[in-house]
């Protein structure tokens, strides 16, 4: 028996509640706004576009009525334009009767009763495309409003409803083993392989042996850089050879379609779910929609498609009434025809692919209700909430998690670090009982994920780690391997010594390109943190940023230094800015934005996973009270050293280790005022 296993029903109970108090704080913000502000103040923050007309109406992907509207001339203020919006594609919205301009106090209820639910699939300079359900689109003015995405959490609570009610005798095996109640099988040993990319290397291969041996669970541990994605393309590679059906999700749209871009090359039947409006344009091809649209097997809707389309331009000529409900009447029989259909052709084309790619809230769609998969391949697990990878793991005979537990968890809404550290200190898995609700697991918090939880219960045995790493020089590799990675991680060759002035373009040898690692030392008081709260009560940009610290003189020197990297003759694209805190992006925007457009700035957080080769980080943090705040947590690395070595351990050895071995530097602050 392995240890300390877990009851499934306690755990969903769990989960049922800690999800409630997640999807309750993600809809405060969206409600909070949308019932406190009048129209034009929601149009204003950017989550509405008021004054539309419908310009025209198709059916679109999947049989859906594709809604163009475009601002009515009587009200666009002199211009045909749609103003400045944060309205994007793929965004969930409401395309409603417009209340007057000061109305206040809706609910979403209310907004949703009076308008129609939709997927915006295009944003044009002068339209909006909005595909939703239902054929007949809006006659007078209206307006469109951004809404809070609820189907994950909907999806995450059925799968933990129908695990709470499961009795024990119908847990699969896979299900004992994850929550610990029966041991994982011996793992099988696979014998030789024929690769497909002879090139892998050792760490790589010995994981894809491991998880083809594996008989339910295997984790494959990728480091940054360390070919994650490239190790599971194989993988699957392998698996299909071996005859498996393989069912791949990731957490993001983006993480799905990364590995659809890459397993295109190999000619396999394979089928992406999900909106194509938040595909990636390079994978439309393999969308479950397109092919219902263009392959063979869509044939047999075709007509209805054309039949449906010819109606809904009849309906706008029509005067009559009476002959326009006809109309509907008919559109209505012939969706159903069509849904019919097209249901027959998702299902042939899906029982037709090896490999059927998805959300892992997209795999709990109709589409995939009566499948069976093989294999379960979950990539960025260590981004995902636990209930989410139950959404296709709850019938599953096997999984294998891509993921690594070191760099940062899912972000949680519902929990500020406060509260995150009371509730650590608190008694790990002690049950407790609550009135009615059933026992929930005190202590148990939505970060945990899945790929921790099986760390946790069965350490290294269910786990192989991906150790050669192909993206940093050694110097910038060495901290982390040897805090987080017990010093297993080697850099390739290819990447071992490369500095910015080895780039395969010209660069002048500089001081700054010629050193892989360097550090400004800001501390001393002269770079001081300051706190956007108080600004955020006057003005009205703040609501966005929230509580943050910003660092003027920091943001200057990350000024001169990108300055110095250009006129070295670093591209532009080559670098990035990245910053933990938002008020400081938003003032390093300001300060670089206009004199380098090509340079890319983003949060710590949002940036993880991604590559450049110059990477500049503004720690922001400085003060004598040596506060870090959520630098405090480890898998967020960052300040300035006096600062920042305060009472985190892990920080502090960071600047040790900076002081000792990057190339360390104390800018002088009456040099950058004068630049300034
Ligand atoms: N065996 C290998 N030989 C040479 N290059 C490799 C090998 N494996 C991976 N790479 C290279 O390493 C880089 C990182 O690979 P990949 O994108 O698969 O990594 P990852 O670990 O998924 O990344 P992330 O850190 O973003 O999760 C890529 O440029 C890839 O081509």
């Amino acid at each position: 028996m392995p240890p300390s296993p877990l009851s499934p029903t306690t755990f969903a109970t769990t989960q049922l509640s800690l999800l409630t108090t997640e999807l309750e704080s993600e809809v405060l913000t969206t409600t909070t706004l949308l019932t406190s502000s009048t129209p034009t103040a929601l149009s204003r923050a950017g989550l509405a576009l008021t004054n539309l007309l419908l310009v025209s109406q198709r059916t679109g992907l999947g049989g859906k009525t594709v809604l163009e509207l475009s601002p009515d001339p009587a009200t666009a203020s002199g211009s045909e334009d749609l103003p400045e919006h944060g309205i994007r594609v793929g965004d969930l919205v409401v395309v409603g009767e417009q209340p007057s301009g000061s109305a206040r106090k809706r609910e979403i209820q209310e907004l949703e009763g009076k308008g129609m639910r939709g997927v915006v699939t295009r944003v044009g300079r002068r339209a909006v495309w909005v595909a939703v359900e239902g054929e007949e689109g809006p006659t007078g003015r209206v307006w469109v409003v951004k809404l809070a995405d609820e189907v994950t959490f909907k999806r995450m609570n059925q799968v933990m409803t129908r695990i709470q009610k499961m009795g024990s005798d119908e847990y699969s095996t896979l299900i004992r083993v994850l929550f610990g109640i029966d041991s994982p099988t011996p793992v099988q040993d696979v014998g030789d392989i024929e690769w497909v990319d002879d090139s892998l290397n050792e760490s790589q291969k010995d994981a894809i042996r491991f998880a083809l041996g594996s008989r339910e669970v295997a984790l494959i541990h990728g480091p940054p850089g360390t070919g994650k994605t490239h190790t599971l393309i194989e993988l699957i590679l392998q698996m299909v050879k071996r005859g498996l059906r393989v069912l791949v999700c990731g957490p993001s749209n983006i993480s799905v379609d990364n590995i659809v871009e890459r397993l295109a090359p190999h000619k396999l039947p394979i089928v992406r779910l999900g909106h194509p409006a938040r595909l990636l344009p390079s994978v439309l091809h393999h969308s479950l929609d397109i092919l219902t649209r263009d392959s063979s097997a869509a044939e047999i809707i075709q007509d209805v498609r054309k039949e449906m389309d010819t109606k809904q331009a009849s309906v706008r000529k029509t005067k009559s009434a009476r002959e326009r409900k006809a109309i509907y009447l008919d559109l209505r029989e012939l969706r159903k025809e069509f849904r019919n259909r097209e249901r027959k052709c998702i299902s042939t084309l899906i029982k037709g692919s090896k490999v059927v790619l998805a959300t892992l809230h997209g795999a709990g769609g109709y589409q995939l209700k009566d499948e069976v998969f093989d294999v379960v391949v979950v990539d960025e697990a260590s981004q995902a909430l636990e209930a989410q990878c139950w959404v296709p793991l709850w019938k599953a005979k096997k999984v294998v998690l891509a993921g690594d537990h070191l760099q940062l968890p899912p972000t949680i809404k519902s929990l500020n670090s406060k509260s995150k550290s009371e509730i650590k200190s608190e008694t790990k898995s002690e049950v407790k009982s609550e009135g009615g609700g059933g026992e929930i697991i005190k202590g148990m918090t939505l970060e945990t994920t899945l790929f921790d939880r099986l760390i946790e219960l069965y350490g290294d045995t269910v786990k192989r780690m991906l150790t050669t790493q192909y993206r940093m020089h050694s110097l910038i590799m060495q901290f982390p391997s040897d805090t987080l990675y017990s010093s297993l991680l080697i850099a390739a060759n290819s990447v071992k010594s490369r500095l910015l002035s080895t780039l395969p373009y010209d660069v002048l040898e500089t001081e700054d390109t010629t050193e892989p690692l360097i550090f400004f030392d800001t501390q001393g008081g002269d770079f001081p943190e300051k706190n956007e709260e108080e600004e955020e009560e006057k003005g009205k940009k703040g609501r966005l940023l929230g509580d943050s610290k910003s660092n003027e003189m920091e943001a200057l020197l990350v000024r001169r230094h990108v300055g110095n990297l250009v006129e070295a003759g670093v591209k532009e694209e080559d670098i990035a800015i990245i910053t933990p805190y938002n008020a400081q992006l938003a003032l390093i925007s300001r300060t670089i934005k206009e004199t380098f457009p090509g340079i890319e700035l983003g949060s710590v957080d949002g940036f993880q996973g991604r590559e450049k080769e110059a990477i500049i980080v503004s720690l922001v943090r400085s003060n004598p009270e040596k506060e870090v705040g959520f630098l405090g947590e480890k898998r967020r690395l960052n300040g300035d050293s006096e600062t920042l070595s305060g009472n985190n351990k892990f920080l502090k050895s960071w600047m040790v280790f900076l002081e000792e071995k990057a190339d360390l530097r104390y800018p002088d602050v009456g040099e950058l005022n004068s630049i300034s």
